[in-house]
């Protein structure tokens, strides 16, 4: 069983474009996952992990109505079997694995993984993580690829819970792994910069993508973003699902 994010009362799953990163356009079916283990202040799927009770503190508090999710209002409960019907309906290759944090239910992932690849051997499975948990080998084995999004210090968490060392170093060393940096300001690329040479991460694998849920403030960034992609040899990543359907869900 696993606890996945809920949209207009039904789990959220969904096809769409890939809208970032090294897929950039791919039609995939994505799986959003409830729960996380970080709490990133702009983060636009809070309600996989802002709970009642909890005193994080997100940029849309400012905003009038905004409020913390009720736990067992957001999460639903399926099962393998359903997840796999919902999947296998959309006739779609790519599996973007999504959340919240998707490895805080890996163990539970197991199972769903095999049964996809027993439905499908040419699935393609790849994560959205922030690169905190080192994945479990039953995971590894039947993964794509990593799209791993280390948290800088634009997103409010503290340093030891968005930097794990060991599990960086994990993702660095395998041949699935890209690296995605949630850019907001230009003093930003120093943090990605230590990250990278802590890791020997090489600037091919490294994706700047500018930080925002509306086509203005993505195209605010767009330019210098882009221009530290040229000088260092970064890949830059827009997020495209925003220019094409806006800040909405499932989409
Ligand atoms: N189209 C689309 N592409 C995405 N890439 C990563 C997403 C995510 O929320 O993890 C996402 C998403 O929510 N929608
Ligand atoms: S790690 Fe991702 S899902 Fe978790 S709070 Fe940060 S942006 Fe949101
Ligand atoms: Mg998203």
């Amino acid at each position: 069983m696993l606890k996945l994010a809920k949209l207009n009362n039904r789990p959220e799953i969904f096809h769409s474009i890939q809208g970032e990163g090294k897929n950039l356009g791919k039609p995939s079916v994505f799986i959003r996952l409830s729960l996380c283990n970080l709490y990133c202040k702009w983060c636009d799927t809070d309600y996989t992990w802002n709970w009642e009770g909890t005193s994080y503190a997100h940029n849309n508090d400012a905003l009038p109505g905004y409020h913390k999710f009720a736990k067992d209002e957001m999460m639903a409960l399926l099962s393998d079997d359903e997840i796999n019907a919902i999947v296998t309906d959309y006739n779609c290759k790519n599996l973007v694995i999504t959340g919240g944090e998707p490895l805080v239910q890996q163990k539970s992932l197991i199972s769903l993984l095999q049964l996809l690849r027993q439905t499908n051997p040419l699935y393609h499975i790849e994560y959205e993580t922030n690169g905190t948990f080192i994945p479990l080998p039953e995971v590894d084995a039947l993964s794509d690829q990593y799209n791993v999004s280390v948290k800088l210090s634009n997103s409010g968490v503290e340093y030891n819970e968005r930097v794990v060392p060991e599990a960086i170093s994990w993702f660095a060393t395998s041949p699935k792994s890209n690296f995605k940096f949630v850019v907001d300001t230009n003093d930003d690329l120093n943090e990605v910069q230590q990250i990278i040479t802590d890791h020997k991460i090489s600037n091919e694998a490294v994706f700047l993508m500018p930080q925002g849920s509306s086509v203005e403030s993505l195209q605010q960034k767009q330019n210098w973003i882009v221009e530290l992609c040229k000088q260092y040899n970064y890949n830059y990543s827009d997020r495209l699902h925003i220019h094409i359907w806006g800040a909405k869900r499932g989409i």
